[in-house]
């Protein structure tokens, strides 16, 4: 009994972390209140859309991918800007591939977006999205520059 009341206070506690986290990322970052305000729009719309399981479940997870990596993402940031708060190369490439992590995931969701909502709400070939996926791929081929690297 005593095990499990600790237990569910310890859950209450780690919950009301998690969302001071939450509440922090979101006061903090304009990119993530952005994108739950674009989830939010999507995910309302899915609703009055006539779309089955697979769809609805696709779409709830682009919109919390891309929260997710935004989250990550500050994460990344915030301990970086602690531990070195100076200029330096190596802390600006790290920030810029976790920033590379957040436009894969929104690219991602957007294709999904265009699959789903393409094909439900204008009625266009759901081939468009692997349309976008090819562009952004190809976009990474042509233009980055420099050869090959560790990794
Ligand atoms: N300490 C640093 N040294 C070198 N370059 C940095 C450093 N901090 C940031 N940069 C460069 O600036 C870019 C933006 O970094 P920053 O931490 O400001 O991200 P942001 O997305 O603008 O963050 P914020 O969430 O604070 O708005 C990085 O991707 C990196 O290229």
């Amino acid at each position: 009994m005593m095990k499990r009341i600790i237990g569910t206070k310890k859950f209450k506690d780690s919950l009301k972390f998690a969302i001071n986290g939450l509440f922090e990322v979101h006061k903090t970052q304009r990119n993530f209140r952005i994108q739950t305000f674009i989830g939010l729009i999507a995910l309302i719309t899915a609703l009055f859309l006539d779309l089955n399981g697979v769809k609805l479940l696709w779409i709830s997870f682009a919109v919390m991918l891309v929260l997710l990596m935004e989250a990550l993402n500050t994460v990344i940031e915030k301990v970086l800007d602690y531990l070195h708060p100076d200029y330096s190369e190596i802390i600006g490439i790290i920030k810029d591939i976790s920033a590379a992590v957040v436009l894969i995931a929104s690219v991602f969701s957007i294709v999904i977006g265009t699959i789903i909502f393409g094909e439900s709400i204008f009625k266009i070939n759901p081939k468009y999205g692997i349309i976008i996926a090819i562009a952004f791929l190809v976009f990474i081929k042509f233009f980055s520059r420099g050869g090959k690297n560790n990794g």
